[in-house]
């Protein structure tokens, strides 16, 4: 379970919510209402304070690179710092099958970072992300890159991770995917997180 109380930022909350294991929750909203800031806030990327839990342990527990541990945030716009790809996976094996269902070659490993297109990049940044082993998704437009059936795809492999107990929060201005991926969803407006 993610909880997070009085969590303020940039002038923005008091944000108050809770994502259960295995539950998915939507953020919607206009462009610039601060749904990413949101997210990079429960990350503890950016200045912020509040009371932010998993499984009832506050993050002030953790040092800040255990947390990111944890809180896999997975940015519009993933930074990479190797020159190929595969340098950026402990083990490949381990996500050989989901580069497959996302329709990338096997030897995308052996790609300079540099080549890698738009969408290539998301999806190999959610499964860099994945590979990490993280205890909470934090996805911002996580396929505003990709195309109808590649959406499908990491849509179906999120689930995955949701169905193995993972709380998400998942950032889109797709309202079709909102519904198809979260059965509760909220639209950041006016500096609060407003139901529907
Ligand atoms: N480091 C920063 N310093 C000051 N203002 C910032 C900073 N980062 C973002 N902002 C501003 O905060 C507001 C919210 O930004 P944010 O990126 O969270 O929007 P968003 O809701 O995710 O938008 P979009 O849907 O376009 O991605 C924007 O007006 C943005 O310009």
């Amino acid at each position: 379970m993610l909880s997070i109380h009085n969590l303020t930022f940039q002038g923005l909350g008091p944000f108050a919510f809770e994502v259960a294991d295995g539950e998915c929750v939507a953020i919607q909203g206009a462009s610039g209402t601060g749904k990413s800031l949101l997210l990079r806030a429960i990350a503890d990327l950016d200045p912020n304070a509040g009371d932010v839990r998993l499984d009832g342990v506050a993050r002030e527990a953790f040092t800040g690179p255990q947390w990111r541990r944890r809180v896999g945030y997975l940015a519009t716009d993933a930074g990479w710092w190797r020159p190929r790809v595969g340098d950026h996976f402990a083990d490949w094996s381990a996500v050989e099958a989901d580069v497959e269902a996302f329709g990338l070659p096997p030897d995308c490993r052996d790609w300079e970072v540099a080549r890698l297109s738009t969408g290539e990049r998301q999806r190999l940044a959610l499964l860099r992300m994945l590979g990490g082993g993280p205890k909470v998704l934090l996805l911002d437009e996580p396929t505003s890159a990709l195309d109808e059936a590649t959406t499908h795809a990491v849509e179906a492999r999120i689930e995955r991770q949701r169905e193995a107990g993972c709380p998400v929060v998942w950032v889109t201005h797709d309202a079709a995917q909102a519904r198809r991926v979260a059965l509760r969803r909220f639209t950041l407006r006016d500096g609060e997180l407003q139901a529907g």
